[in-house]
C-alpha cells in the first residue's frame, strides 16, 4: 500500500520588501549623537523612499535632521539603527572600502559653502577632472566628460579659472560638476543656494535640474528657500527627525510644477501627524475618535461624545 500524498496549505505569500523598487530607502531609520552626557536623537524612525529619476527636496526647520540625512546617504555619516539603501548599496553594513568606492562612483555632493566644494589651485577643469583620474577613468573620456559638463551646466567659460575668479553661483555649478563626475546615481546637495542671492541662486537650481532632466542623475536637495522646494514636484518635510508631510505638484503643460496639494505621511506602524492647526482648530489633545466612513477616515474630538 503506498502512503497517500500529503499536501500542506500554501504558505503565506511574502509581501515584496519596503522600497524593493526604490533607489532611496530609508526605513526606520535612527542617528543618536552621543556627546558627553547628552544624547541627541537627530533622525528617530525616519522612512523615506525615492525612485530613479526623481527630483526631490527636503525642507524642515533647523535641528530637525535634514543634514544627518544627507550624511547618511552620502555614506559620510552611519546610522545607529534602522535600515538605508541607496542603489542596492547597504549603507548600515558597509565595508569601509565599499564606503569609499560609494562616495566615489555612486554619489556626488554639493555642500552649502562653495569654496569648500572646489580647490583654490585648481581650475574648473582640473577640479573636474580630479574624481575621474582617482577613479581610473582614460584622459580622452576625462577630457569630454569634464567639457560636456561645464557646457550642459553653463560655466563652460570658468573651465581655466580658479574659485577666486568665478561668482558664487558659478562655483556652485562647478561644484555640480564636480559631483557628477563619475556618473553618480544620485546628487545630494545640502543648502546648495544658501549663501546666495536670489538671482544666482535660481541659475544653481537651473544646474540641479539639468543635472536631473538631462544627466540622468536623482537628485536630493535639502533647502531653506520657498523658491526652490516650489519648483520640484515633490517636497518632503521632516520634523523631529521623522517624515511628516510631502507637498507634490503636478507638471503643467509647459512640464513646469503646476499646482501642488498637501499630504501627511503615514508611517508604516499606520500613524499620521495630525498638523497643528487643525488639531488647535478643533481642541484635538491626548484622545481622538477614529472612524471609517466609505471614503475616507473621521478625527473627531473625543468631547464631540460627552455633550
Ligand atoms: N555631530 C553631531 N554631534 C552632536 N549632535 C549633532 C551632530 N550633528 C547634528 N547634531 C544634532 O542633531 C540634530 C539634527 O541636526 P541636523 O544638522 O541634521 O539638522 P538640520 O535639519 O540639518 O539643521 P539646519 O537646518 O540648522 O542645518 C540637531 O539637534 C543637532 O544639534
Amino acid at each position: 500500500m503506498t502512503d497517500p500524498v500529503l499536501t500542506l496549505p500554501a504558505g503565506p505569500r511574502h509581501a515584496p520588501e519596503f522600497g524593493h523598487d526604490a533607489l532611496v530607502v530609508c526605513d526606520n531609520l535612527v542617528r543618536i549623537y552621543q556627546t558627553d552626557s547628552v544624547e541627541v536623537q537627530a533622525l528617530q524612525g525616519l522612512d523615506l523612499l525615492i525612485h530613479d529619476g526623481e527630483m526631490v527636496a527636503i525642507v524642515g526647520a533647523s535641528g530637525s535632521g535634514k543634514s544627518t540625512l544627507l550624511q547618511v546617504l552620502a555614506g559620510v555619516d552611519a546610522p545607529t539603527a534602522g535600515r538605508a539603501r541607496v542603489a542596492g548599496h547597504d549603507l548600515v553594513d558597509m565595508s569601509r572600502s565599499d564606503r569609499v568606492r560609494f562616495r566615489r562612483h555612486v554619489v556626488g555632493f554639493v555642500r552649502q559653502q562653495a569654496a569648500r566644494n572646489l580647490v583654490p589651485y585648481l581650475t574648473a577643469s582640473q577640479v573636474v577632472d580630479l574624481p575621474m583620474t582617482i577613479a581610473g577613468t582614460a584622459r580622452k573620456d576625462r577630457r569630454e566628460r569634464t567639457e560636456t559638463l561645464l557646457e550642459t551646466l553653463g560655466v563652460a567659460h570658468c573651465a581655466h579659472r580658479r574659485p577666486q575668479e568665478m561668482s558664487g553661483g558659478e562655483q556652485q555649478r562647478v561644484a555640480i560638476a564636480v559631483a557628477l563626475a563619475n556618473r553618480p546615481k544620485v546628487l545630494l546637495a545640502d543648502e546648495p543656494t544658501g549663501e546666495l542671492d536670489s538671482e544666482t541662486a535660481s541659475d544653481v537650481f537651473a544646474a540641479l535640474r539639468t543635472a536631473n532632466r538631462d544627466l540622468g542623475a536623482t537628485v536630493v536637495v535639502v533647502t531653506h528657500d520657498a523658491a526652490v522646494s516650489g519648483q520640484v514636484a515633490r517636497t518632503v518635510a521632516i520634523r523631529d527627525g521623522r517624515t511628516s508631510s510631502e507637498v507634490l505638484r503636478s507638471a503643467d503643460t509647459e512640464g513646469a510644477p503646476g499646482a501642488a496639494e498637501e499630504y501627511a505621511v503615514m508611517d508604516r506602524a499606520g500613524r499620521v501627524q495630525v498638523p497643528r492647526e487643525f488639531r488647535e482648530a478643533l481642541d484635538l489633545t491626548r484622545r481622538v475618535r477614529i472612524a471609517l466612513a466609505q471614503d475616507h477616515v473621521e478625527i473627531r474630538s473625543d468631547r464631540d461624545e460627552e455633550e
